[in-house]
């Protein structure tokens, strides 16, 4: 009885000091978001003291479907307050939902965080990931450690290497492509997603092993792991993230995850060593491609070997170094995957609703591929190099990441000796106990920086250096999907180089149509808009209706 009183005053005291935090907090954060005007000058949206940002972000909000990525959101929100453009970032303070943030989306702006200085992560994004990765992860890490991973991972990524890589990417693309003209054979509705998805995973497992995966044809215990592991990251504070992040055996599934990841590798690393213990030829000699694994096993043996311990059979491999490269092998994946699954569905949706485009693409495909789409793999093949050959290709891909940018943007801590700057006004805004948000919708539709910025316009990217006059040539430092500085994406050359290759497999040979149900809502004028938490993914998967172009219909 007196043990159970005991315990009873215990959880009510537990219970009331963390509501007395919750106020505090909540005080803080909405005293803070105050000050900005009060003692600082900075404008900001009408603010409730319980509230804080939430009612104004919820009006923004109801003028977009409920499944709407949160990164649509400022966009929205400069539609009620346009004046608030001009400033180039506007602080939201919805805490405790999201911590507090600040959208910057003036490109120079941007730049001061990310390239002129590179911020460090925020710690609420590397918390996010903590219980999966450990933050030992490149998109995580921060410092010199960050530094020494990125430049082992590098090379990788070069176009050169990747280039030598096409042959086997050639491969994965044709099993999709096939999966796509027997679902026209069928009549089927495609949900491109799920297609695009298992293909980049499997040009992801080349990159990083030279194995293939098969992820396209078998169901693999490493997909299954990288799912659920993405499922258990929770990016927000709404109850069902919470009851995720409170689930008692949450830590168990995530580690069995990345068990099962790395039990995958663990092969794979074994064959690496052995290859290259005592074979002094270096990684990525005479042609061979660098892959990610066999660069980390190099940077591996080198350490050990300078530390006096050289390595000499894969049984030596020690768990920390396992650990380590776990990690970084889910994150690839994960970072990889679905953002250029996403992308590659946007441009297929956007060349679907612009036939121009669509006859220009399928044009330069025949002018550099030869006139026969079915002999595109071989030529391909034979000379990968044709790839970076496809300028109207490649601003086809860039539009549609301006359109839809698969990642909502970077986000940055604040420091205490770090202000934003208005350039025009002068006006600096603090940014202690704030995170940065480098917006990469709001920034890719900003009319005083891109001239009709809802249209689908590829030959934006076209314009040349030089060519000052021209309306539609892009700001500096405004295009910025795969963010711009030291943090910006390794696999920007990856992306390109894949979807060129899929719109070259498959641009000539089909034809696509958006099969979303009549009356779906809309976003900014497409029914293919973006939903999603951690990354977003286009609205119900993409579905496509798939027809067989007549052989030398251009
Ligand atoms: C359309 C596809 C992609 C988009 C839009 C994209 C976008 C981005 C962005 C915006 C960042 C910066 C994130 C931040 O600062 O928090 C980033 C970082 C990163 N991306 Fe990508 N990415 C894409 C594809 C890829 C691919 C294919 C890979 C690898 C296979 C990859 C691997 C990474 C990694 C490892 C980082 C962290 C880099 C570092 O901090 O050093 N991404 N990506």
């Amino acid at each position: 009885m007196f043990v159970a009183a005991v315990a009873l005053r215990a959880l009510w005291a537990l219970a009331l000091s963390g509501l007395a935090y919750f106020f505090f907090r909540l005080h803080q954060v909405r005293m803070r978001t105050r000050e900005l005007s009060t003692k600082y000058g900075v404008p900001i949206l009408p603010h409730s003291y319980f509230w804080g940002h939430l009612i104004v972000m919820g009006k923004a909000m109801s003028r977009i479907p409920g499944d709407a990525n949160g990164t649509l959101l400022m966009h929205f929100l400069l539609k009620d307050f346009p004046e608030f453009e001009e400033h180039g970032a506007v602080y939201i303070d919805s805490w405790p939902i999201v911590q507090p943030l600040v959208f910057v989306f003036n490109p120079e702006m941007i730049s001061t965080f990310t390239q002129i200085r590179s911020l460090p992560k925020s710690p609420d994004m590397r918390a996010e990931f903590r219980p999966w990765t450990k933050n030992l992860d490149l998109v995580t890490l921060d410092g010199p450690e960050w530094k020494r991973w990125r430049s082992i991972f590098n090379p990788s990524f070069s176009n050169k290497n990747l280039t030598s890589l096409a042959p086997a990417m050639l491969k994965e693309i044709r099993i999709f492509s096939d999966e796509l003209k027997a679902a026209a054979r069928s009549g089927k509705t495609v949900k491109l997603m799920d297609l695009a998805i298992d293909l980049t995973i499997d040009v992801i497992a080349l990159n990083i092993s030279g194995d293939r995966l098969n992820c396209q044809t078998t169901s693999q215990p490493l997909q299954k792991a990288l799912n659920n592991q993405i499922w258990w990251t929770c990016p927000r504070s709404t109850p069902v993230e919470i009851c995720k992040m409170l689930h008692p055996l949450r830590s168990l599934f995530i580690w069995n995850n990345n068990r099962t990841i790395k039990n995958h590798f663990m092969p794979i690393i074994q064959r690496l060593i052995n290859e290259q213990v005592g074979n002094n030829k270096g990684v990525g000699a005479a042609g061979e491609t660098k892959t990610i694994l066999a660069l980390a096993i190099q940077a591996y043996l080198a350490e050990q070997k300078e530390a006096g311990n050289p390595i000499t059979s894969a049984s030596q491999i020690d768990s920390a170094f396992l650990e380590r490269l776990t990690m970084h092998l889910g994150m690839i994946f994960f970072a990889g995957h679905d953002t250029t699954a996403t992308t590659l569905c946007y441009a297929v949706y956007m060349l679907s609703k612009h036939p121009a485009a669509l006859a220009a693409v399928r044009a330069e495909h025949t002018a550099v591929l030869g006139a026969d789409p079915a002999a595109a793999e071989t030529r391909i093949a034979a000379n990968p190099t044709l790839l970076n050959s496809l300028p109207y290709t490649a601003a086809v891909i860039k539009e549609t990441t301006r359109l839809f940018p698969a990642v909502g943007g970077s986000v940055r801590a604040g420091q205490p000796d770090f202000w934003l700057v208005d350039a025009k006004t002068g006006q600096r805004m603090p940014t202690e106990h704030w995170a940065l948000f480098s917006d990469h919708h709001t920034t890719h539709h900003r009319e005083s920086l891109w001239p009709r910025p809802l249209d689908f316009i590829p030959e934006r990217f076209l314009v040349r250096d030089g060519d000052e006059a021209n309306p539609l040539r892009p700001h500096k430092n405004a295009y910025r999907p795969f963010e711009l500085g030291p943090r910006g994406c390794i696999g920007l050359e990856l992306v390109q180089l894949e979807l060129k290759a899929i719109l070259a497999l498959t641009a000539r040979e089909m034809d696509f149509e958006g099969a979303f149900t009549p009356g779906s809502p809309e976003v900014l004028g497409h029914h293919a808009y973006h939903v999603g938490d951690i990354v977003a993914h286009p609205k119900d998967g993409m579905p496509m209706r798939v027809k067989l172009r007549k052989a030398g219909n251009i």
